[in-house]
């Protein structure tokens, strides 16, 4: 058996990531071998809207496999563009992590019991939104670098910072965390948690490989996020969550799908759902994102698209 080359880029999580798919390959039989990829949004400190979006992650990967320097590239799932890649496919979705994002407080702290004021660090648009949304006089702060120096400022310059779940349980770092956050109050990014697992078209052998990685029900769920996007033509640093979560039904499983699209400044906030079969993930994504822009979805994504992103937002905490 050839040796399988998996491109992964060199952050803490990535090869974690990789390695998860590592593991899992060899544990069928097959020799793997890691193989660094550096990536602009690695070396590159600007804010990843001004690099064309957290797509800039996914390229370096995909220059690779086009190149046939790797034969497959682990992606987090929701740091894909919406388009199908031409000559690549997603071979694999493995089961998802908790998909919900987390809050990291000083002193332990949750959401409810930060004093208005406090100093909240994200680097996502749509973090942002969602949490100047809940009215708490939160003081949310733009800031970018990979989970470790985000961690770092916690107690030095902010009194918390907001990231995925999935990034710290992989990486082990859970009893930092202070909060998961009821999606009922941030709806997280389409595919978060996530992982794909991609390789050339063509490659049967290494799709072959990857089959028995692929979990369906996950990759349902994030099919039906991932058509809620691209239907609202929003990219991945666009203010819009979803979720969707298989439940069981009177008749069996189904999706159930949620989304969020809420403006800059957390003023204007739409929240929709559905539920259908999951052999129509695609459909159900696409319904539901025609029901917000109904109801005037795509006039947030518009504005928000226009307001550059200011280095610190205060959200509406109104005095009597
Ligand atoms: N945009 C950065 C990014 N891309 C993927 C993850 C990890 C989360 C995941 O597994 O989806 C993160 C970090 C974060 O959002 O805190």
């Amino acid at each position: 058996m050839t040796t399988l080359r998996l491109g992964t880029r060199r952050s803490a999580l990535a090869t974690t990531q990789s390695g998860l798919v590592a593991d899992r390959l060899r544990a069928a039989g097959h020799t793997v071998e890691l193989v660094e990829i550096v990536t602009e949004g690695d070396t590159n400190r600007a804010p990843l809207a001004s690099m064309g979006g957290t797509g800039v992650f996914a390229s370096a990967l995909r220059e690779a496999l086009h190149e046939g320097r790797v034969d497959l590239a682990v992606h987090s799932l929701k740091d894909l563009p919406t388009a199908p890649e031409e000559g690549l496919v997603v071979a694999a979705v493995p089961p998802r992590e908790d998909p919900r994002d987390a809050l990291v407080a000083r002193d332990g702290l949750t959401l409810g019991e930060l004093p208005a004021g406090s100093r909240v660090g994200t680097g996502s648009p749509r973090r942002r939104s969602q949490l100047a949304a809940l009215g708490l006089g939160l003081e949310l702060v733009e800031i970018r670098g990979n989970v470790g120096t985000r961690l770092a400022r916690v107690g030095e310059d902010l009194d918390a910072v907001v990231l995925a779940l999935s990034g710290l349980a992989r990486l082990g770092l859970t009893e930092q965390v202070s909060e998961a956050i009821d999606p009922l109050q941030v709806l997280p990014a389409p595919g978060q948690g996530a992982l794909a697992v991609e390789c050339r078209e063509q490659d049967t052998r290494v799709r072959d490989a990857l089959a028995p990685l692929d979990h369906p029900d996950t990759r349902a769920a994030v099919t039906a996020e991932r058509a809620v996007l691209a239907a609202l033509e929003a990219g991945c640093s666009a203010p819009v969550g979803a979720l969707a979560e298989v439940v069981e039904d009177v008749d069996g499983p189904v999706l159930s799908l949620r989304a969020a699209v809420v403006a800059p400044d957390g003023g204007d906030e739409l929240r929709r759902s559905l539920t259908g079969p999951l052999t129509e993930a695609d459909a159900l994504g696409d319904r539901l994102a025609q029901i917000l822009l109904e109801d005037g979805a795509d006039e947030i994504v518009a504005a928000a698209s226009q307001t550059p992103t200011p280095s610190t937002t205060t959200s509406p905490e109104r005095a009597l």
